[in-house]
């Protein structure tokens, strides 16, 4: 554990080194690490225009399916070409370890927004940010590409509008059979993403949350939405008939036109 721990600081310098190799950049700092990429914030000198660079992690290094799969997260963010998702400037590897450099969005996450700021949202408010959410995933879907991990920490609002980011886990759209899916959030279709827009939703409409007593109950209790609502809710998780795509989830949001 600790020998692991060692060499990915060694990695950090790695790239520290690399970084100020180049004649255009300079290291900022470590952003963060999850499971299989580390990624750390850099700026262009010439324009003080911030990027990320994303690489994969040194431990994932001789495991050829976590490498094929961050390949396969560049190849996903290569093909989409659309403002609300980070573009990617170049790829290449450092000590043989596979990276790339994407935009830096600059902004918070909905994590960030609910959890540290204690912002809150209306129920129209919450319908309003999930419809922009939907309308992006519909672009998602008609590239074919499902992005299976739209937590609040990956989705950030930004220059007024959504982002999404963090493509570890997105692939390619596939005709599923629905009756062989056991588990939503994995599903290699729109009921993955579907799913993580109702948890979204919910974790929208909790904001403004009061609870009258400590016992906790349903969300359909506690949070006794209009029966459009939490017929639209369930059918996103699955509680009721799921939809066939995300345009028929976007075409039956309850929101007033
Ligand atoms: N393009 C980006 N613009 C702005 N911030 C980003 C970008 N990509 C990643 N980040 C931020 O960098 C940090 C690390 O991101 P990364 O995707 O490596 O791991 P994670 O999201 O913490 O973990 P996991 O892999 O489990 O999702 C996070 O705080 C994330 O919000």
């Amino acid at each position: 554990m600790w020998r692991n721990q060692l060499s990915e600081k060694h990695f950090d310098q790695e790239v520290q080194r690399y970084i100020a190799a180049q004649q255009n950049f300079s290291f900022v700092k470590l952003l963060g690490f999850g499971s299989y990429g580390r990624t750390y914030l850099i700026e262009e000198k010439s324009t003080k225009k911030l990027f990320v660079l994303k690489c994969l992690r040194l431990k994932h290094r001789r495991h050829q399916k976590t490498k094929s799969k961050f390949m396969q997260e560049i190849e996903i963010l290569q093909r989409l070409s659309m403002p609300s998702i980070p573009s990617i400037q170049s790829t290449g590897t450092i000590q043989d370890i596979p990276f790339f450099i994407m935009d830096y969005i600059n902004g918070q996450t909905f994590e960030q927004l609910i959890f540290d700021e204690g912002q809150t949202f209306t129920i129209s408010q919450s319908l309003f940010i999930t419809k922009q959410l939907l309308q992006q995933i519909v672009v998602l879907h008609e590239n074919s590409i499902v992005h299976r991990d739209l937590r609040i920490p990956n989705i950030l609002f930004a220059n007024q509008q959504l982002h999404i980011i963090d493509f570890g886990l997105a692939t390619f759209k596939k005709n599923v059979d629905f009756s062989l899916i056991d588990n939503p959030k994995q599903a290699e279709n729109h009921i993955s993403d579907l799913y993580f827009v109702g948890h979204f939703l919910l974790f929208l409409l909790y904001s403004s949350y009061k609870p009258s007593t400590s016992k906790e109950k349903p969300w359909q209790e506690e949070l006794a939405l209009p029966n459009d609502i939490t017929n639209f809710l369930e059918r996103l998780l699955w509680i009721q008939k799921p939809f066939n795509s995300s345009m028929e989830a976007l075409q039956l949001l309850p929101i007033k036109k």
